[in-house]
């Protein structure tokens, strides 16, 4: 099949190249042009493992990219795959979603035949059928049902593990609300399906696939709050909160997935998705109680964990080493990083910052320009007065004579990740 991808990103890119390896023809279109002349070149706009061998293998055949919305005509199905940030209070901010229906459905107007606009981007519950279906109806004079249909196919995949996850997914879910829209979905869907060996398809309508998504990560970034919370009640009662968290887990109604405790979630996603559908249920009526406590869980994990430090350590004049700056392992991505209200906060009290991460310094300077960065953890913790450890980075946890090289030993531990105890004040935060 042909299909076309509005959005080179992380999920854009990520399902080009995979719809190519299950046989595809795609094409992206992107606004910018130094990520449609990397992919026309055969190398991945961003880095994911497995992304790059894809992109190479298939650009200049199956693969390719432009900025020009026309190449959508000869398609069979568009995807929408575009940013859907937060507003300041939190509401989704549609404008950039708006702006690439209103290209596609004006390109539209010059097709001959049937098509299929499909949401990509997670977006709250009527979106597409109340916002981008209209703009594409406006914008082409074609008419929906009939000349052509919109769909949601909400997307699961984790950065750092984008390709894997997309080709294995754990269920694929398919939007739509015309036989015509279900049929030419499980098409595109259908080859992948086949070889990851059949994960659950769910074939389900347009506003319950939107609202699937948000579920998931509402359900997964309440699972870690609640893990923090039990984790915090642990700590009051000197239990520790791995034993009973890894015991919980062992219950295959709750599942080990998503127990792990600590400075709590970040990332490109949670954050907003949970204020997202907290502010759109608000809309509609709804205090969604649970989500706020998620929330405010979560934003209490940095503070508490400022408040060790306080314990040990008056971070006023001196030297902090933050070691992690991305919003987990594997990704250079520090948007939400715990890292940022850590950092914010040391610095309104006088502490004087060497943040470390091994490949998100760069992403992490353009927040901070001011702090210091190192070029190892052992360089950040050397000469500083306190450390605290934000992002369970594996090389953490092999930290050894490297503290002893610190002016006074304090270590705050955000992730359970440090091993050395002995010879420095070391606290967990959980
Ligand atoms: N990043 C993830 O891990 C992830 C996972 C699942 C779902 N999502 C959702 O997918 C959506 C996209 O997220 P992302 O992380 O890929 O975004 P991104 O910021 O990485 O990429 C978006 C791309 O869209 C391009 N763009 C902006 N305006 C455009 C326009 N008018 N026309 C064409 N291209 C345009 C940008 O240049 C950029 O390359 C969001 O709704 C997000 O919530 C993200
Ligand atoms: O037990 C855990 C697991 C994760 N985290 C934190 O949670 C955040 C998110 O982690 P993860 O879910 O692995 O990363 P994302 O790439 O943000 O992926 C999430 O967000 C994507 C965008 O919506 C979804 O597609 C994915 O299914 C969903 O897992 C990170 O800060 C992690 O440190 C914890 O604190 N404890």
């Amino acid at each position: 099949m042909k299909i076309s991808i509005i959005g080179s990103g992380y999920v854009g890119t990520t399902i080009a190249a995979c719809f190519a390896e299950v046989g595809h023809d795609v094409v992206n279109v992107d606004i910018d042009e130094d990520i449609v002349a990397s992919l026309n070149d055969g190398e991945a706009p961003i880095h994911e493992p497995g992304l790059d061998e894809l992109v190479e293998k298939h650009a200049g055949d199956r693969l390719r990219a432009t900025t020009d919305y026309d190449a959508i005509v000869e398609t069979d199905a568009t995807f929408l795959a575009l940013p859907t940030p937060s507003e300041d209070d939190g509401h989704i901010d549609l404008s950039i979603m708006e702006a690439g229906a209103r290209s596609v459905g004006r390109t539209l107007a010059d097709k001959d035949g049937y098509h299929l606009v499909v949401t990509k981007s997670t977006v709250v519950p009527t979106t597409t059928e109340e916002v981008i279906a209209p703009i594409l109806e406006a914008e082409s004079g074609l008419e929906l049902g009939s000349d052509f249909d919109v769909g949601m196919n909400p997307e699961f995949l984790r950065e750092g593990s984008a390709v894997s996850d997309f080709l294995d997914p754990d269920k694929v879910v398919l939007g739509s609300e015309t036989d015509r829209a279900a049929t030419l979905l499980r098409d595109v869907f259908d080859p992948l399906v086949e070889q990851a060996d059949s994960p659950p398809v769910v074939e389900t309508g347009v506003r319950e696939a939107e609202m699937i998504k948000y579920a998931n990560n509402a359900f997964l970034a309440s699972k870690i709050s609640l893990a923090n919370d039990l984790a915090n009640i642990c700590k009051e009662y000197d239990i520790d909160s791995e034993e009973v968290l890894d015991a919980v887990g062992l219950d295959s109604r709750i599942g080990s997935a998503f127990l792990g405790a600590g400075v709590g979630w970040g990332g490109s996603c949670f954050p907003k998705d949970v204020a997202a559908i907290v502010a759109a249920a608000r809309d509609a009526g709804y205090e969604a109680k649970m989500l706020e406590a998620a929330v405010e869980v979560n934003d209490r994990q940095p503070v508490r964990m400022l408040d060790i430090l306080r314990d040990h350590a008056d971070p006023s004049g001196a030297r902090v080493a933050v070691l992690g700056l991305a919003f987990k392992p594997g990704t250079d991505d520090v948007r939400n990083s715990r890292a940022i209200p850590l950092i914010d906060a040391l610095l309104d009290s006088g502490a004087d910052v060497v943040g470390y991460d091994p490949v998100a310094t760069a992403n992490m300077r353009e927040h901070f320009p001011d702090i210091d960065y190192a070029d190892s953890a052992a360089d950040a913790l050397a000469g500083a007065d306190a450390a605290l450890v934000v992002t369970d980075w594996d090389e953490f946890a092999a930290l050894d004579d490297e503290f002893d090289a610190m002016t006074d030993a304090v270590v705050v531990d955000g992730r359970r990740i440090v091993s050395r105890r002995d010879g420095i004040v070391y606290e967990s935060l959980v």
